[in-house]
């Protein structure tokens, strides 16, 4: 079954429709952007998420002592990280990390392979910040990479009129959205209920 992964929360309602609509996965970032919350706005925002619901930290080319204590203090299951952060950088991590990737061309779905880590996670690259722009990529270059499909999560401008065919397509082990269950900047309720039915309609 296709994971959901519904990122850039910032109020308690729609963090509360996400866990009720059945999310996976809730993500807050704390990286430059419109979505970015502060430590307190994330801790408040992460006692609505219950145990089975991971919760997903994004940053941007942040000091990795930054990225742990932040992890500890909201607390986080997982950092995602967004940025140029180096093989290294990830491997000197204590945190469960997922190295997210800007996909362009087919070479850049390459530099995945570099990183120790459990997912890797494709976006189109960012406009006005490092992700979270709303544009989608061309799928088929991870259809035809030699990446499991099971380290896969697929980001970058789903919306419940294109995720079928996205999951269609690259199989992937998750799937993640933002501006596509926004309306006007913010996210909406109705839009995140009928993301995650459309992913589980995809199922049957
Ligand atoms: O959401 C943001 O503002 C953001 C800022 C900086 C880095 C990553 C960000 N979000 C991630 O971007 C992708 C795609 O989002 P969208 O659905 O295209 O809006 C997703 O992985 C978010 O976690």
């Amino acid at each position: 079954m296709t994971k959901v992964k519904i990122c850039g929360l910032m109020e308690l309602e729609h963090v509360k429709t996400a866990v009720e609509s059945g999310a996976d996965a809730i993500g807050f970032v704390f990286a430059k952007s419109r979505r970015q919350v502060t430590v307190d706005q994330a801790r408040e925002l992460a006692t609505a998420v219950p145990s089975d619901v991971l919760k997903i930290g994004v940053f941007v080319n942040e000091a990795l002592e930054e990225v742990e204590r932040i992890a500890r203090e909201v607390p986080l299951d997982v950092v995602q990280l967004h940025g140029d952060e180096d093989p290294d950088y990830v491997r000197r991590l204590s945190i469960p990390t997922i190295k997210a990737l800007s996909i362009k061309t087919k070479e850049d779905v390459q530099q995945a392979l570099q990183y120790e880590v459990g997912y890797f996670l494709f976006d189109a690259p960012g406009v006005e910040f490092r992700g979270g722009s709303g544009h989608s990529f061309d799928w088929s270059m991870l259809a035809k990479a030699n990446i499991s499909p099971d380290k896969v999560i697929l980001a970058g401008g789903l919306t419940e009129h294109n995720i079928n065919e996205a999951i269609h397509i690259v199989q992937p082990f998750m799937v993640d959205v933002s501006s596509g269950v926004e309306t006007a900047q913010r996210k909406d309720t109705e839009k995140i209920r009928t993301f995650i039915r459309a992913v589980r309609d995809e199922e049957r």
